[in-house]
């Protein structure tokens, strides 16, 4: 017996390959915990509503306790509506000979819709995590487009870099993913992100004193930045159940709270750490009461304000380019 009334989670992209690795997983309970009830609503473009229809016939067919409906459509209206988690995947991907205003410019016709559906028709206590690329931009986008909803409410995805990160470290320092703590992804969801060690411990100790230098600039930052092209290479296609877990890690946390530590969300930007007010960029970020905190205080020696201004610079860049193009609003 289920203990708590439904949530409604809508997704969208549910055909996509991320989206099918992320519904069954939250269906089954990774995301809302093993006591709250699912509502899915699946967004997808008219071509695709039969593939994700598909997808909701075996959602079906696992049986799971905690899903009350799945609704499929290809109308943001119905799809965001009561929705009090959004998880936006669904995007347009570069295509040959695009350049990244044509991206900008596509995306816009898609997160600026969906802002203003999530504005009308998504619960008051709405929120909403951007996985399509470019996440950072797409997620400004929507929140310019969704006036009445406050802005901390949206949110892009920078977990999978985080926990990449995490990853790399541990194997690294050949201990559990467990012992590491204080990691940090700065500024854009893109090969510009400063994966950042200056705070980090692994079992308590700090993790500068454990690694050289040479190997976090040369190795470690690189690796990181660039493990989505590395994985495009080695698959054939982008990642996708990594990305699914790790915005079930987001959403999770920003729901229940970080258990300690930090983690690393893209959020909007209060002018923390110089990055200026409104740009939705990554920060260390603790959840307390169902809300992002970013840490404060903490030190950045030059070698970290040169990488974070190069990645923020960036973002004003791409705000800059749907900004000329009308789409904020
Ligand atoms: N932030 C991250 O860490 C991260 C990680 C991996 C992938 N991504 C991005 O996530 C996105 C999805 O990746 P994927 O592998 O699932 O792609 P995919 O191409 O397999 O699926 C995308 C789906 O989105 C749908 N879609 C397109 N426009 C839509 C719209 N207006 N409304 C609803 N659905 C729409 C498509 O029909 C398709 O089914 C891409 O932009 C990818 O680059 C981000
Ligand atoms: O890097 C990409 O283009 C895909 C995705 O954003 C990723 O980080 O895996």
């Amino acid at each position: 017996m289920t203990e708590t009334s439904p949530v409604t989670v809508t997704v969208t992209g549910a055909a996509g390959q991320i989206g099918y690795a992320l519904l069954f997983r939250i269906a089954s309970g990774a995301m809302l915990g093993p006591h709250t009830p699912v509502r899915l609503k699946l967004l997808e473009i008219p071509a695709a509503v039969r593939a994700a229809e598909g997808t909701a016939l075996e959602l079906s067919d696992c049986a799971f306790g905690l899903l009350h409906s799945v609704d499929v459509t290809d109308s943001p209206a119905s799809a965001f509506d009561g929705t009090d988690v959004a998880l936006l995947v669904g995007a347009r991907p570069r295509g040959a000979g695009m350049e990244r205003s044509d991206l900008l410019e596509a995306n816009a016709g898609i997160f600026g819709p969906q802002g203003r559906a999530i504005n009308d028709h998504a619960a008051d206590d709405v929120r909403v995590l951007v996985v399509g690329n470019p996440a950072n931009t797409n997620a400004l986008i929507a929140a310019a487009n969704a006036t009445d909803v406050p802005r901390e409410r949206f949110t892009a995805m920078t977990r999978l870099d985080h926990n990449r990160a995490v990853a790399q470290l541990a194997i690294k320092l050949g201990c559990p993913v467990t012992d590491i703590d204080g990691v940090t992804i700065w500024g854009n969801h893109s090969a510009s992100q400063y994966p950042d060690l200056t705070h980090a411990t692994a079992g308590g100790e700090p993790v500068p004193a454990l690694v050289d230098e040479a190997w976090i600039e040369s190795e470690f930052i690189p690796r990181v930045a660039r493990r989505g092209a590395e994985i495009i290479d080695a698959r054939g296609a982008s990642s996708a159940a990594s990305a699914a877990s790790a915005a079930i890690d987001h959403i999770r946390d920003w729901i229940d709270g970080t258990p300690e530590g930090w983690t690393s969300a893209a959020v909007v930007s209060d002018g923390s750490y110089g990055v200026p007010e409104g740009l939705v960029s990554s920060f260390p970020v603790r959840s307390v009461d169902g809300a992002w905190e970013i840490v404060q205080g903490l030190a950045l020696p030059e070698f970290s304000r040169e990488r974070i201004d190069a990645s923020v610079a960036e973002l004003i860049a791409e705000r800059d380019a749907v900004r000329g193009l009308g789409l904020l609003g």
